[in-house]
């Protein structure tokens, strides 16, 4: 009785707001057991991004109900997506789901949280962004020079898979932005290979492989949708004790540092974790933010490097215009000539490059929010989508990012190859979001862009050839929490 009562209560609503139903997309077992079997199979497979577009093609429309236990939404609009993260924030959440998957790992933080705890760690972090410093490249150059000591060069050439390259680098890069200790992944990984034992300076170095493992399980948890906490083996609870056992040692060297140190000595280095102890004292407040973030920068930016290298291997045009657009701005490898933010964006072609690559291959392909009460999407209802779409409270809206950049309504008929030039002259809305948008954009924007332009720029001014040793051109998505090719397989020769 009550679940009739209610039924025609929000169909009621729906009617009274102008609201009609979008497309449904059917399934043969009960609740649509086989729509989840058949994404988990994509997913297995590295091909869940393409099983989101393929749906989409199936659908022929872009916002649809698809029965996965209980009926969710799908969206690719962009008007849609602009409702639920700005003009009808407060309608959506991110909700318990994906709190609950992460928390064991990360805590609570900017990532985690909704409400007021979101915005209070919204407004604690925020300042830190946007400093001038946020990206130190002196930092990067080290860790750019550790990378480097890791290829292994033959006659001028060098045969690698680029994508754990680009995943020991961020981890190292990230660790001492953020808790003024790098993991040294890169150099521990350079000692092994010359068949060193690790020593020392190395303590933290499986840090690295830790998190690797701790966000493939959380990935794992967030695709278990409420029943997340049957997945808890004992191996994540080890990486994430070893994992906080590093943040915490960082958080206490930090307390000692901000106790003894004179102001000007503080300042020297920018250290996410100082700026962060003048805010807060409460260490497991630190600590979850810290993780946060590192979640939040590191994959995402591992991923932004590896796609564009899976692109430049395949596309040696562009990467001989880029090569030659960062040559003229910022001289070869051994030049004198500074790097900085500001020439970093000014290179155009390196910028189309990289929004070129997140709009093929967003680092988060797709995300979902809930709905905090009974409301609606504006688009997608009745038969020609023209009609907003009722939305329960509680039920979850997919959107995919990934398949609107694709979508040839929007990007025209070569929407699926990789054209930078199509940046050329072109203005941003909310076709393209890659960083998110509303009041949850992504903080680290800039960050991401200058420090992946920075690496980028390193390794043409060094390399001027680039060949793929591939023989497949198939997208393999590894895809935890966040998207990255799952090799780049290349050939690589030293400039003279
Ligand atoms: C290519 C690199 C990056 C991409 C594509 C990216 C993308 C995104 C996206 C899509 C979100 C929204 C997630 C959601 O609300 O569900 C996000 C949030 C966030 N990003 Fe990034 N990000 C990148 C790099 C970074 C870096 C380097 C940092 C920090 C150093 C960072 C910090 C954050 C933070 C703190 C949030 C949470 C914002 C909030 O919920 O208020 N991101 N990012």
């Amino acid at each position: 009785v009550h679940y009739a009562v209610t039924s025609a209560l929000h169909a009621r609503r729906a009617r009274q707001w102008g609201c009609r139903a979008p497309p449904f997309k059917g399934h043969n077992w009960f609740l649509g057991v086989d729509n989840v079997l058949a994404m988990d199979k994509a997913d297995k497979a590295c091909q869940l991004p393409q099983f989101l577009y393929d749906e989409h093609v199936e659908m022929g429309c872009s916002t649809f109900a698809e029965g996965f236990i209980g009926d969710v939404f799908i969206t690719y609009e962009p008007k849609n997506i602009q409702a639920i993260l700005a003009t009808q924030f407060q309608d959506f959440e991110i909700g318990q789901r994906r709190r609950g998957a992460l928390l064991p790992l990360l805590g609570d933080g900017i990532f985690t949280t909704d409400g007021q705890m979101w915005e209070h760690s919204r407004s604690l972090l925020r300042p830190q962004f946007a400093r001038d410093q946020i990206a130190d490249l002196t930092l990067e150059q080290r860790h750019v020079e550790d990378m480097f000591k890791c290829f292994n060069m033959v006659d001028g050439w060098t045969s690698l898979d680029l994508a754990p390259v680009f995943f020991r680098f961020t981890m190292d890069s990230a660790t001492e932005f953020l808790f003024g200790q790098s993991t040294h992944t890169q150099a521990a990984y350079a000692a092994s290979s010359r068949g060193e034992k690790n020593v020392g300076e190395f303590q933290w170095a499986d840090i690295g492989t830790r998190f690797d493992r701790g966000t493939y399980a959380i990935g794992v948890r967030a695709r278990m949708a409420d029943v997340y906490w049957l997945y808890y083996p004992k191996s994540f609870r080890e990486d994430i004790r070893e994992i906080h056992r590093f943040a915490d040692a960082c958080i206490a060297d930090g307390m000692n540092r901000a106790k003894t140190s004179a102001p000007e000595k503080t300042a020297e280095r920018y250290v996410f974790l100082d700026e962060l102890l003048k805010a807060t004292n409460d260490p497991v407040e630190i600590r979850s933010q810290l993780l946060n973030i590192l979640l939040a920068g590191r994959d995402t930016t591992a991923g932004l490097l590896g796609w564009t290298f899976w692109n430049l291997t395949r596309h040696p045009d562009v990467y001989q215009k880029l090569r030659t657009a960062i040559v003229e701005e910022f001289g070869t490898y051994d030049s004198s000539k500074a790097i900085t933010f500001t020439q970093l964006k000014a290179c155009s072609y390196l910028q189309y490059v990289m929004m070129e690559t997140l709009r093929l291959f967003p680092s988060v392909p797709a995300n979902a929010r809930l709905a905090t009460r009974n409301t609606t999407l504006p688009y997608g209802g009745g038969p020609d989508g023209s009609s907003p779409v009722y939305v329960k409270k509680g039920q979850e809206v997919t959107y995919s990012v990934y398949v609107m950049h694709r979508r040839r309504e929007i990007w025209g008929s070569n929407a699926d190859e990789f054209v930078p030039e199509r940046w050329i002259g072109r203005k941003l809305g909310w076709e393209y979001l890659p960083f998110n948008g509303g009041p949850r954009v992504c903080l680290g924007q800039q960050f991401a862009l200058t420090e992946a332009g920075y690496v980028i720029t390193k390794i043409l001014q060094r390399f001027d050839k680039i060949e793929k040793t591939d023989p497949s051109d198939v997208q393999w998505h590894n895809y935890n929490t966040t998207s990255a090719p799952k090799r780049v397989l290349v050939r690589m020769h030293q400039a003279s």
